[in-house]
């Protein structure tokens, strides 16, 4: 459904993609991790073209997304980022509703949508009134997911969407993306520090670092993969948690 192919994007002499091939097959869950600075936004933003590229090939559906309309471009591609960008003088409702009142959506349908959409993101129908300072954290970022699925995406991309939130409610919503993902038979790329959270969510991870992708395979031939330095370090620190907290309750 996605392919990159030599995708390469320089900004000035920093390589924030490096000859970057992938394919990503319609319904896997990606999960992309590497240390900050190693292109992960970049690659993201190369998808939907928030970011041009210059060189390389990346398709869509089998189409190059250069000679994409942008609307008809974004219309099949969710966007959810940290902190999410609500608009803090619009209602849930009026947040929710505008990619598709941009798209010239009737007024008419939006009540029985929106609430659609916030019972998909587990949100009662009278959140739609609330205004984001009224929510919390995980609230919001519930109704920024809400957003980007208003416009009947088959794509999502996901940067550090859960980063701003306390564990419990990042492994909580995590976990009911991934549902979500499932149901409703998603194309999902998710970029994450935390190699955990990625193993434990995607179908494939894709390891980056310097532009590079390094590696790239399922999370249970990823674990035990060993060799490459910049990949074992961000493995260790995931294992080396697990093993401390085991031994922990070995313990006790
Ligand atoms: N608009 C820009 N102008 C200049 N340099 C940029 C720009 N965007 C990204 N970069 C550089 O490109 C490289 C890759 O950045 P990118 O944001 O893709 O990394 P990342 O892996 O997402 O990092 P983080 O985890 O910190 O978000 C970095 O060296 C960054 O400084």
């Amino acid at each position: 459904m996605i392919t990159l192919s030599q995708v390469s994007k320089s900004h000035g002499e920093r390589r924030a993609l490096d000859d970057v091939t992938l394919a990503i097959e319609s319904g896997c869950f990606l999960a992309i991790v590497g240390q900050s600075g190693a292109g992960k936004t970049t690659l993201l933003k190369a998808i939907n073209r928030l970011a041009d590229i210059d060189a390389g090939q990346i398709m869509v559906d089998g189409e190059d997304v250069s000679a994409q309309p942008l609307a008809a471009l974004r219309r099949r591609i969710g966007y959810v980022f940290q902190g999410i960008g609500l608009f803090p003088h619009m209602s849930v409702a009026e947040n929710i509703w505008l990619v598709p009142r941009l798209q010239g959506m009737a007024r008419a349908g939006r009540a029985a949508r929106v609430a659609e959409l916030l019972a998909l993101v587990s949100l009662p129908a009278d959140f739609a009134e609330r205004y984001p300072a009224q929510l919390s954290g995980g609230q919001a970022q519930r109704v920024g997911f809400a957003r980007a699925l208003a416009a009947g995406p088959s794509i999502m991309l996901m940067d550090e969407p859960f980063g701003a939130l306390d564990p419990v409610t990042r492994a909580e919503l995590g976990t009911a993306y991934r549902a979500l993902h499932d149901r409703l038979g998603l194309t999902s790329l998710l970029v994450t520090h935390d190699m955990s959270e990625a193993l434990l969510l995607a179908d494939r991870v894709v390891v980056m670092d310097e532009g590079q992708v390094l590696a790239d395979m399922p999370p249970r031939a990823l674990i035990r993969h060993r060799g490459d330095p910049r990949i074992d370090a961000m493995l260790d620190a995931a294992r080396g948690a697990a093993a401390a907290l085991e031994a922990l309750a070995r313990d006790a």
